[in-house]
């Protein structure tokens, strides 16, 4: 693909918490409609290198450039903060592990998923109402869930709103961070074959940070595998983990095979 149908260019990226380095000198090009995996085990750097990516954390050094909608490819460092904030509300959305973390709690999950089209600017009661349906029926809930609190849902449930509180503003490229984390291995199944047929449907980008590499293995085409903050090994999904290059890789794939 060429240079100027690259939707995200990392270059260098390396975030430290004090002397701790956490993440140092990541490359890649993420291209549109692509689904990126990033894989490794706890505290591999992978949270810290989403939230650099997502602008929720600075980096100490690098570069992240993003292709806005008009087509400009960006730094999204040098953006002002309310720019900033205006690509998290429309362009992009992040998905947290915890449900809690992405959603509001005290807040219908209807009303939830309508906030996000009223931060851009709709006030219209009916429209925002039949959006947030919508958008909740495309996560297999029903309108008779609406008005009802998250609280009141499952975890599998409440990851589902907070997916649609994402959707409703139809992002170019999603963040998600163990989107399936923390739940049955059944309800994982269902939001995994779910997740999957969105991003296809809408051609979504993404990037998922994961310690499953059946996560991976499912949603991502390509693969980065993070080991002590650094990138040890990338490409093609089928191929790094049928064919891993890197010891680390390989390992990880042979923990998996032997559970
Ligand atoms: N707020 C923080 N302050 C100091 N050190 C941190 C902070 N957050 C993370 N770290 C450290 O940075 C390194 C990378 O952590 P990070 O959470 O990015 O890894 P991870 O691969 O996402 O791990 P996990 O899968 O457990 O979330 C770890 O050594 C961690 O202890």
């Amino acid at each position: 693909m060429s240079d100027d149908e690259v939707l995200l260019r990392v270059r260098g990226l390396t975030h430290r918490y004090g002397a701790r380095t956490a993440c140092a000198q990541v490359d890649f090009d993420l291209h549109p409609g692509e689904v990126l995996g990033i894989v490794g085990e706890s505290g591999a750097g992978k949270s810290t290198l989403l939230h650099c990516l997502a602008t929720r954390l600075q980096p100490s050094a690098g570069t992240v450039e993003y292709r806005c909608a008009d087509g400009r490819l960006r730094e999204v460092f040098a953006l002002s903060e309310a720019e900033r904030r205006l690509l998290l509300r429309t362009e992009w959305g992040l998905v947290h592990q915890n449900p809690r973390d992405g959603l509001r709690m005290e807040v219908s999950a209807g009303g939830n998923v309508g906030e996000r089209l009223m931060a851009v600017g709709e006030r219209h009661y009916g429209r925002i109402r039949t959006q947030a349906a919508h958008w909740l029926a495309q996560v297999e809930i029903g309108a008779e869930r609406l008005d009802h609190l998250p609280a009141t849902f499952s975890g599998g449930m409440q990851q589902r709103v907070q997916i649609a509180r994402n959707l409703v503003s139809r992002p170019r490229l999603l963040f998600m961070d163990e989107p399936t984390g923390g739940l049955d291995v059944s309800v994982q199944a269902r939001l995994l074959d779910l997740l999957r047929g969105l991003v296809a449907q809408l051609g979504l980008s993404a990037i998922v940070v994961t310690h499953d590499l059946g996560v991976v293995r499912l949603l991502a085409q390509r693969l980065l595998v993070m080991r002590g903050g650094r990138v040890v090994e990338q490409g093609l999904t089928d191929q790094v983990l049928d064919d891993p290059q890197h010891p680390y890789t390989q390992l990880l794939v042979s923990s998996i095979l032997r559970v």
